[in-house]
């Protein structure tokens, strides 16, 4: 039996090869358009992942019967946090990147915002690690996911974002062997009120992921 992180590795190397022979370039990642925003339109289906702020569904688009996945905040418990969750939404419609989530459509349903997106069959590299992969992946692996996570990061921070909560459990994969950053739900922009911001000092992200300079009181960071 394949194991699923060999699967997606070889997928990623099929597409990889696939990409180089295909003349042109194009997009090959799995544009949509025309989402709706009618709640009636997607049937919600088994939870696939849950976080601090979210819980994130297997669903279906019915007008096509598309396999998509939508994160469902609920907007009671973060009250304190409306300007995070619609900046969070904002990046996420804006991004136009293989290696980074982008939402096809999002929409308040009762006390919750659904933001649309797709579906990331293997779930993230933590979620991986934990079932299949105790003592971690192997280095070839470990290039792939890195690489690609390493180009959404740059293209992130040409645009003047930083995601501030790089993880195992925000690396996405699915099973074509796409690789994916997501959840910018602490998203920051540097790039403020007409200006480039030369850094930011706001304590956010996952405590063991965190790079020293930003638990350091006043020094600042930017994008490096
Ligand atoms: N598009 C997707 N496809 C499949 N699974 C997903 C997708 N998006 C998220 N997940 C799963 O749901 C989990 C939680 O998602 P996400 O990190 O976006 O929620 P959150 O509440 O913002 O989390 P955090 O506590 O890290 O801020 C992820 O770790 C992943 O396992």
């Amino acid at each position: 039996m394949v194991s699923p992180l060999r699967q997606v590795i070889q997928a990623f190397i099929s597409r990889r090869r696939r990409k180089k022979m295909a003349s042109g370039g194009g997009t090959s990642s799995k544009e949509k358009k025309g989402f709706s925003v009618n709640p009636k339109d997607y049937k919600l289906m088994e939870e696939v992942g849950n976080g601090a702020s979210a819980v994130v569904h297997l669903a279906i688009y019915l007008p096509t019967k598309e396999v998509i996945a939508i994160k469902c905040l609920n907007l009671d418990r973060c009250n304190s946090n409306l300007d995070d969750i619609r900046r969070e939404a904002q990046t996420m419609s804006l991004i136009d990147h293989p290696n980074v989530i982008k939402s096809y459509c999002s929409f308040a349903v009762d006390h919750k915002l659904w933001v649309v997106m797709p579906f990331m069959a293997q779930g993230s590299c933590f979620h991986l690690m934990k079932a299949a992969y105790p003592d971690g992946f192997v280095e070839p692996a470990i290039c792939c996911i890195l690489k690609e996570t390493l180009k959404a990061l740059d293209y992130l921070h040409r645009h003047g974002h930083i995601h501030r909560d790089v993880k195992s459990g925000n690396i996405l994969l699915d099973d074509t062997g796409e690789i994916k950053l997501g959840d910018f739900g602490v998203s920051a922009c540097l790039f403020e009120n007409g200006d480039w911001q030369r850094s930011r000092n706001t304590f956010v992200g996952t405590p063991c992921w965190m790079a020293p300079e930003i638990m350091q009181p006043g020094s600042g960071y930017d994008s490096k």
